[in-house]
């Protein structure tokens, strides 16, 4: 069955790592359960927002996830997050318990790289002015490339030998070194074609085994640049920086610290703040626009006021929102994850016999087969059945919009 999608979230220390990760738990609206039930210290629960199919199906009043929550279609869908701390230039060769750490990411399936855009944090995370984050990036990725490619050097050589012995191809090969990164065959194989390679593999270069952990990284750990610390003035030039190196998919501005703030406040009835939204108000506010008890929020003294509007100034207005939510949303395009919602009934989009609609959903990729091997495991499935009851084949691809509301009918 396919796992559940885990994002880990890695940058150097005082990043911003841990306000991103609280940022992106911590849940202002009433969220309910997560489905996860083995969580260990370093995973949290992240909420991805997406837009509902209930709004399309104009059933929001009936809407009741099992897991998150939905909020006049603003669907929240839990997400586990894997909070990989501690990585330092040198960390592949242990330094800062690296070792541990990368490890650690093995089970990742797409990385959010929290940088400090500030440059007010050196490569070891240690107070400085004028830093050039753009070699964050760099020795980051590189720290992994040399971690995933000292393991497999360690065993080249007998790698190699028994490559020839039971002539193997490079894909078998390969894969059995990369399972335990949880790699599979088709990872390897395309990882492979990319690179173009045509020597047979016991005859790599090392140079050679370098691009190939280089494309396999690129496979396997699909990464999210979180442009941290926007709201800081000496930011914008080190954006600009970094946005003429990375591909602009990969990258998201953003500012942690305003999202956590905002979150409290809102929690604290001083403001109304939809995550992840440009949109921020104020008792004042709500009262212009014509709600007489300001919307039951609370006054704020002059310097919380004060504050509130530098960060619109800073943040809001200038960047579009705090950016946070769009790390996670970014982080799910990468992997190419569909929310998927499977239900009994798809004319009524309920899942038993009471009212409530779209209570499950699901993050995947690829086919509804695969689909319903997440939802249903081994049982054999009969048919599948789309909106408006058309049966739908267990090879169409899922999309937003399109195969995303799905019935799967077991047995005669
Ligand atoms: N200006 C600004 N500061 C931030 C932002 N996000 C985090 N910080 C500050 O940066 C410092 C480090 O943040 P943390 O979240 O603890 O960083 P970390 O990466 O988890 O650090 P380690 O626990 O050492 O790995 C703290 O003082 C935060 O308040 C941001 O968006 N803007």
């Amino acid at each position: 069955m396919p796992r559940d999608p885990l994002i880990g979230l890695v940058g150097k220390p005082s990043s911003g790592k841990s306000t991103t990760l609280n940022s992106l738990t911590d849940a202002t609206s009433k969220v309910g359960n997560f489905p996860f039930t083995t969580i260990d210290p370093q995973r949290a629960i992240g909420y991805l927002q997406i837009e509902c199919p209930c709004v399309r199906h104009n059933v929001s009043d009936r809407c009741q996830p099992n897991y998150g929550g939905c909020h006049e279609g603003r669907r929240s869908v839990p997400i586990e997050l894997l909070d990989v701390a501690g990585l330092v230039p040198g960390a592949h060769q242990g330094r800062g318990l690296g070792n541990k750490f990368l490890d650690d990411l093995r089970h990742a399936d797409a990385l959010i790289h929290v940088v400090d855009v500030s440059g007010t944090t050196d490569a070891e995370g240690k107070a400085t002015r004028g830093y050039d984050p753009s070699v964050d990036i760099e020795w980051l990725r590189s720290e992994i490339v040399r971690w995933v490619q000292g393991n497999l050097m360690e065993k080249w050589g007998s790698i190699k030998r028994r490559h020839v012995a039971i002539k193997s191809n490079a894909v078998d090969t390969l894969q059995k070194q990369f399972a335990g990164y949880g790699s599979t065959s088709q990872t390897v194989a395309r990882c492979l074609d990319k690179t173009g390679i045509k020597e047979p593999l016991e005859e790599w270069s090392d140079e050679t085994v370098e691009v190939v952990v280089n494309a396999f990284i690129d496979e396997k750990f699909p990464t999210v640049f979180a442009l941290n610390k926007i709201d800081h003035p000496d930011a914008d030039k080190n954006i600009s920086k970094i946005a003429k190196m990375q591909d602009p998919q990969s990258i998201v501005l953003c500012s942690a610290i305003s999202e956590v703030f905002l979150r409290r406040l809102a929690k604290q009835d001083y403001i109304k703040y939809i995550e992840g939204s440009e949109f921020v108000d104020t008792r004042e506010d709500l009262i212009e626009m014509g709600e007489p008890d300001g919307g039951g929020l609370k006054e704020m003294d002059e310097k919380l006021k004060t504050r509130v509007e530098n960060l619109k100034d800073m943040v809001l207005y200038r960047f579009g929102s705090t950016g946070v939510v769009q790390c996670l949303s970014r982080a799910a395009a990468l992997l190419g994850l569909v929310p998927v919602f499977p239900v009994r009934n798809v004319q009524t989009f309920s899942s038993g016999n009471g009212t409530a609609v779209f209570r499950d959903c699901v993050l995947v990729k690829n086919t509804v087969g695969d689909v319903a091997r997440k939802v249903m495991g081994d049982v054999p499935i009969n048919y599948v059945e789309g909106v408006g009851g058309t049966r739908v084949s267990e090879e169409d691809i899922v999309a937003v919009g399109k195969h995303d509301i799905l019935s799967f009918k077991v047995g005669r």
